[in-house]
């Protein structure tokens, strides 16, 4: 398998080397050079795979030869080894045709747990092997820094450095990110929003230059990797509900910020996954769903919502969309990209439209009801759902049919809220490891939001 980039001018490279590379480095987003299919055969042998074998399975659909069976097991098993739950991303039921998936049993509570423990690894692992000098730059709106870093703390030949929107992420996301106390770690915390530190590191992987010079890494959902790892819970819960007879139409409710984890669900279904509807959530910013529903892309004002990790106006991952909505064609798709810089906004014509509410259903949660819904599953179901999950349980009350099943996607664990949650007048109790948080000092360093702020610290710092 081979990576290209949605914007042309980079094609032909493996997959180690589409890792390292990140961002593509003509300013797209690489993806597979083919997407490979995965038969009903195929899927049906699936059946009775083990999180960790299916993972192996479909890694070497992407991989190729280019790592061996036995190490990639090996990567696998490292990586799925630290969940706490035996199935990694168990499927439970809450009520008549509603089903979670449990994304939060990984070392800091959220889904990005799933990818980033693998690509943790595999950084380290490649680090080992190619001798590269793996120097980590991120963006969080909560979650992804965590996990991130916990992913490789303390990891020999690698180091950190991770923007978060100062004071703009919950209090259990912003200790999780600098109570860390490895040297291979930085946490600058940005004078303005989410979007402001993804514009700021998209800039510096677009300055190939310094991008090289840095050896700068990413471990955001620009990583072809982060999407490739996604993928599997896809597979995994349809194959749980599939032995149960309950797959015959199969939604997915995906809670979306960066459009990552939802791209990850439009993948497995180009490459075979009967899914029946892709229902994306978002907050009340809702850039994308107003996408989905009037086919017109414009980044909004920011509001501050009770589920941050979903406080995004430009979504990353929006651009590999676009490239297959336009069929591969990547004239179109950089040119509709240039449209979102030039006239802020870009929109689509009434075919295109049609095409984008065939693939994806969307309801926009406003900050109420997502509360609502969290007081609602509590009190009748005895499930604690956290804001970003209520927002995905909201749209698949709003858009499931009686004859469909949905899974919603459980995207972190609701300690990490105790915001959203204290206002349900719901008290919850801690994790020992996350309670244990709140006695360690903290290791931030509170900058400017420009990339000239941010790229002095890299200096000293890489
Ligand atoms: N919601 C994310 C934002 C970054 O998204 P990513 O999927 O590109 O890493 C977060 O919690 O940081």
């Amino acid at each position: 398998m081979h990576y290209k980039s949605t914007r042309g001018q980079v094609a032909g490279i493996g997959f180690i080397d589409a890792i390292l590379m990140g961002l593509a480095d003509d300013g797209g987003l690489l993806v597979p050079e083919y997407i490979p299919q995965v038969s009903a055969e195929t899927l049906k042998s699936w059946q009775s795979l083990s999180y960790v074998e299916l993972a192996t399975e479909i890694f070497s659909l992407f991989v190729n030869d280019e790592i061996p069976r036995s190490d990639l097991e090996k990567l696998v098993q490292d990586s799925y080894g630290t969940f706490r739950h035996p199935e990694v991303t168990p499927v439970r039921k809450l009520r008549d045709n509603r089903y979670v998936m449990e994304l939060f049993h990984g070392p800091t509570f959220a889904f990005k747990d799933v990818a980033l423990q693998f690509l943790g690894n595999l950084y380290a692992y490649v680090s080992r092997k190619t001798g590269s000098v793996i120097h980590i730059l991120g963006a969080t709106s909560g979650d992804t820094g965590a996990s991130a870093i916990e992913g490789v703390r303390g990891k020999e030949g690698i180091r950190i450095c991770i923007l978060h929107p100062h004071q703009k992420v919950s209090k259990v996301q912003e200790l999780q990110m600098t109570t860390v106390d490895d040297a291979n770690v930085l946490n600058l915390a940005v004078e303005g929003t989410f979007d402001d530190c993804q514009r700021i590191i998209k800039e510096l992987f677009a300055d190939v230059d310094f991008k090289h010079r840095y050896h700068l890494r990413a471990i955001n959902s620009i990583n072809i990797a982060r999407i490739l790892a996604q993928t599997v819970y896809y597979f995994y819960a349809y194959l749980q509900l599939a032995k149960q007879g309950l797959a015959d139409k199969l939604n997915f409710s995906v809670p979306t910020g960066n459009f990552g984890d939802i791209f990850a669900g439009y993948l497995a279904q180009r490459m075979g996954l009967p899914i029946h509807k892709l229902i994306l959530a978002t907050n009340e910013n809702n850039i994308l769903e107003r996408f989905v529903n009037e086919g017109v892309y414009q980044p909004g004002e920011f509001r501050g919502t009770y589920s941050p990790s979903m406080d995004i106006q430009v979504a990353s991952n929006f651009e590999r969309y676009l490239f297959y909505l336009y069929g591969e064609n990547t004239e179109d798709a950089a040119a509709l990209m240039s449209l979102v810089k030039t006239e802020g906004k870009l929109v689509i014509p009434d075919d295109k439209k049609a095409t984008v509410a065939a693939d994806f259903a969307a309801h926009a949660v406003e900050n109420d009801e997502c509360l609502a819904v969290i007081s609602q599953y509590y009190d009748d179901y005895s499930y604690l759902l956290d804001p970003h999950t209520a927002c995905g349980v909201a749209a698949a009350d709003q858009l499931t049919g009686t004859d469909e099943v949905t899974v919603t996607l459980s995207t972190a664990h609701p300690a990490k809220f105790n915001e959203a949650i204290a206002l349900c007048e719901i008290k919850q109790s801690y994790p020992e490891q996350i309670e244990a948080l709140f006695s360690k000092p903290q290791h931030l360093k509170i900058v400017k939001g420009t990339n000239e702020a941010v790229q002095d610290e890299l200096v000293r710092f890489f």
